[in-house]
């Protein structure tokens, strides 16, 4: 199942009325409503149920990341919401993953997050990992298509090998910026029509939209690049 459009607008407010205000104003130009900690923490179920109203696809970014047991639970706690996607850390390992898999709901789709976009390679040493973030990724990204996870999310400096090791995936793009845009705290960056030409599924948007002055006219020019 493809979306409306690839591009999904992220909602980091613990406002509802903030959320909500945004989504409103973008809902043409994007295929779906980004959930993330920020939200979820503020507003909760009822906070995504209120979302939903809006009739646009909700992808819950949660991150699950604990053993298996403890993940499992919170996937089907979240069941009723029937999120679109749901994302879980693809450090957790195979089994996390697998039974991630096997408690969310049908046509939810569950993506595994591989090496975060505002890591770079120092942070990868850092964390005493000798390889490369490409090579990283496609680890992580075979660990979790292995585990019957529907796609990954990484970034759109590795999107392309992703592509070509898994083309069915729903490959999962945020650090997205329009050319000369302000990065913020991403490190690996690329702007959107890059992304959607080396092989995304979907763009993850943020900041360029909702801290824009006319987030609506933001989200246009976004779109009009795809
Ligand atoms: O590796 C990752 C995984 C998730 N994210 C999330 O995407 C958005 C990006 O927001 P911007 O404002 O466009 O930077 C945000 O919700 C992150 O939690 C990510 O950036 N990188």
């Amino acid at each position: 199942m493809s979306y409306h459009s690839p591009l999904f607008v992220a909602l980091d407010t613990d406002r509802l009325d903030h959320a909500r205000a945004l989504a409103e104003a973008v809902r043409h130009h994007v295929g779906g409503l980004k959930l993330g900690l920020e939200f979820f923490a503020a507003n909760g179920p009822a906070g995504v149920r209120a979302m939903a109203d809006l009739d646009l696809p909700i992808f819950l970014d949660l991150k699950l990341h604990d053993i298996p047991n403890t993940v499992a639970k919170a996937m089907a706690a979240l069941a009723p919401l029937q999120p679109a996607i749901v994302t879980v850390h693809a450090a957790g390992g195979r089994a996390m993953m697998e039974e991630a898999k096997a408690a969310a709901p049908e046509h939810t789709r569950v993506v595994a997050v591989t090496m975060l976009t505002s890591l770079d390679t120092e942070d990868l040493r850092a964390m005493g990992v000798g390889s490369s973030l490409a090579e990283q990724v496609e680890r992580l990204a075979a660990n979790a298509r292995d585990a019957g996870l529907d796609g990954i999310v990484c970034s759109g400096e590795e999107v392309a090998m992703a592509h070509r090791a898994w083309p069915k995936g729903l490959l999962v793009v945020p650090g997205v910026r329009p050319a000369d845009g302000p990065v913020g705290d991403q490190k690996r960056v690329v702007t959107p029509r890059e992304a959607r030409d080396r092989g995304a599924s979907v763009l993850v948007v943020g900041r360029p939209i909702t801290a824009a002055e006319d987030p609506d006219a933001a989200a246009r020019a976004i779109a009009a690049t795809l």
